[in-house]
């Protein structure tokens, strides 16, 4: 198996360990076991050569990481002496803090090892320290994505948009209290609909003066009652002295906490060529994306004032997360970032309603809306349209990337502990296979299907590093790989099962894409099992055991009410336990503290059994409904993989 490289053994675990004062062997059992699966998760997490047994100016501090909660803030309030740089892979929980000597580290480390960072850990989980290699922990974060840092740091302004520009402290805490009082007052108000509830958006709701923008039609409507307020005017008129026209259209946009909204680009047609947006509560991430140019990500803090204007307003999208914490750069010079939990945020955009004389001409054709009209109506409903003034940000790979790949990464260890029985008929076909057959798992989960046969040679794989670990845990041959590329030699497998896998490949090129390459690692004549989540939830007048499931007790608000859309992605989000009525969907995962959202296609009837058809590599043998799935028994012909 050319696999080998991609298993994840651990070194071994040294005898003695950076802070400890005594040898490892001194330790209670409890603590070694502890300490030693803390190791082998690092390592895996890490990479295994991450890891050092020889003393460096390198540490590992899992449980540190900011999948944790742990900033950069928290480390250096310690006081660390020699520390230089503190690196925090994305999403993973561990961090290197990064020292002039190995010295320096050996130091700190006595005081991290086994201990807990007062108020940022739960209880009872503590800190673990091991020695790493200084140049793999740089080449970790080179290898994140830094675009997701925000910063309010604009020296580099070669990279920025051209026409962006942030003013911090642009209002006072005064004026602060007295804008966000008005915008309440409003809300609050009986007497007009001026708070509109936007279907299409999560926890956002907007506000208007001046003239009302009409979502979807990219329109606005005169409000001759209703002028700029004249609190926002005074600070429209000192932080936009030179507009002219001066700035006749005031929208409010209330987010709760962890709401945002998706990538676009203001309509042309609707609005001038400047915008102002003045941030009030709580600050964001605010991330300005142009095809073939980098990222930005600003952190707009609160009373802070952003300006677009030219190609920052009129070609650039922007965008604001729909999260809850957002990672921001910290102060120090360290490199490192912290975690900044997001409140109620209330923005003020200003902006000038387009004279129907100067229509825009600003020649950005594949952004500008001018010429298609600003009625140009959908007969969609606002739930199933996409927002005209809303493009999809995200590529198939980056929505894999976000809404299926780190969300396993993140749940890994509750999701596993929900998942113990065995499906009957995927038990029976691998109780089926000969045994010594060599059977290939792919999308392995924690493992749960490989634990009843151990006669079988049995290989198992998942994309998310956390899943594997937990395999590894259970002593199955694992590895980490993705669907769409194992690898592995040509023609292995004497079988191959696939379940609850390609339901989360986002288009059908994708999921074509996977089944091929199960093929290619299948013999011919080899048995393959594929299950993927269906859309029906229903048969024969029986419910799925998914919509069995208790309704969950939050979500009382959302009954009845139209489709939620995902802000980021513009994607439905399923409420659970109801019947699916659309075929992508986010589905919410939920724990006791947190909820990710995970992105799956639902297949319909007869859909699986066409794509396998279509790649022209299997005999279909059997195609059946179970319990909420569509699922395909299949033979590998002998063709060869295109
Ligand atoms: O909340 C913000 O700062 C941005 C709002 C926005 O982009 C819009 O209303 O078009
Ligand atoms: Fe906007």
């Amino acid at each position: 198996l050319q696999a080998s490289h991609q298993t994840v053994p651990a070194p071994p675990l040294p005898q003695c360990l950076p802070g400890l004062q005594c040898p490892l062997a001194q330790l209670s059992p409890r603590q070694r076991r502890k300490i030693s699966r803390k190791w082998h998760q690092a390592a895996s997490a890490a990479g295994s050569t991450v890891l050092s047994a020889e003393p460096t100016a390198c540490l590992l501090v899992a449980n540190a990481g900011l999948h944790n909660g742990i900033g950069e803030s928290n480390l250096v309030s310690l006081g660390l002496p020699g520390l230089i740089r503190v690196i925090q892979p994305a999403g993973q929980s561990h961090c290197f803090l990064l020292f002039h000597d190995a010295a320096s580290a050996e130091e700190a480390a006595a005081g991290l090892q086994l201990h807990q960072l007062a108020d940022s850990m739960p209880a009872g989980s503590v800190l673990y320290v091991f020695f790493a290699d200084p140049e793999l922990a740089v080449k970790q974060v080179q290898s994140s994505d830094p675009n997701e840092v925000a910063t309010t740091n604009l020296a580099d302004s070669s990279a920025l948009p051209p026409g962006l520009s942030l003013t911090l402290d642009a209002v006072s805490l005064a004026e602060e209290a007295e804008l966000l009082a008005l915008v309440d007052a409003e809300l609050d108000s009986g007497d007009r609909d001026v708070a509109i509830a936007d279907g299409r958006l999560r926890n956002r709701r907007v506000v208007h003066w001046g003239h009302e923008f009409l979502y979807g039609r990219n329109r606005l409507a005169p409000l001759p009652d209703r002028p700029l307020p004249p609190a926002c005017a005074t600070v429209a008129d000192r932080l936009t002295p030179a507009w002219l026209p001066r700035p006749d259209q005031l929208t409010a946009n209330v987010y709760e906490p962890g709401g945002g909204i998706a990538a676009h680009v203001d309509s042309h047609a609707a609005f001038g060529d400047s915008i102002l947006s003045v941030s009030l509560g709580s600050g964001c991430a605010f991330r300005l994306t142009r095809p073939g140019r980098p990222t930005i990500c600003l952190a707009l803090p609160p009373r802070s004032a952003l300006l677009l204007t030219g190609e920052a307003r009129l070609v650039w999208r922007h965008e604001i997360p729909a999260r809850q914490v957002d990672l921001v750069a910290s102060a120090s010079s360290s490199g490192g970032c912290d975690l900044v939990k997001r409140g109620r945020r209330v923005s003020l955009t200003f902006r000038q309603a387009r004279q129907s004389n100067q229509p825009c001409r600003c020649g950005f054709g594949d952004v500008c809306d001018e010429d298609r009209g600003v009625d140009g109506a959908s007969s969609l409903s606002p739930a199933e349209s996409q927002p005209t003034q809303q493009q999809q940000a995200l590529d198939p790979a980056s929505l894999e990337r976000e809404f299926v790949h780190s969300v396993y990464d993140s749940i890994a260890d509750h999701f596993s502990d929900t998942r113990h029985s065995r499906w009957p008929r995927v038990a029976a076909f691998l109780a089926d296979l000969p045994p010594g057959c060599l059977l290939l798992d792919i999308g392995c989960g924690n493992g749960k299907n490989m634990l009843a046969r151990r006669d079988l040679l049995a290989i198992v794989c998942d994309r998310s590093v956390a899943l594997c670990t937990v395999c590894a845990s259970r002593s199955l041959p694992v590895f980490q790989a993705d669907a769409l590329q194992l690898p592995l030699r040509n023609a292995v497998f004497d079988a191959a099962v696939c379940i609850a896998v390609l339901h989360h490949l986002s288009t059908r090129e994708r999921r074509l894409a996977a089944i091929k390459e199960l093929a290619r690692v299948s013999r011919p004549n080899a048995p393959i099992l594929i299950y993927v989540w269906a859309m029906e939830q229903r048969r024969n007048g029986k419910a799925s055991a998914y919509l069995k499931k208790p309704e969950e007790s939050d979500d009382a608000g959302q009954r009845g009410e139209q489709l939620v859309r995902d802000a980021r992605t513009g994607l439905g989000v399923h409420r659970p336990g109801s019947e699916f009525k659309s075929a992508d969907m986010l589905v919410p995962w939920r724990s006791r503290s947190d909820e990710r959202l995970r992105f799956y296609h639902l297949f319909v009837e007869g859909e699986l059994d066409q794509l396998c058809t279509d790649s022209g590599l299997f005999q279909l043998i059997e195609a059946y409904y179970d319990n909420g799935n569509w699922c395909v028994r299949l033979l590998r012909n002998d063709a060869p993989v295109s």
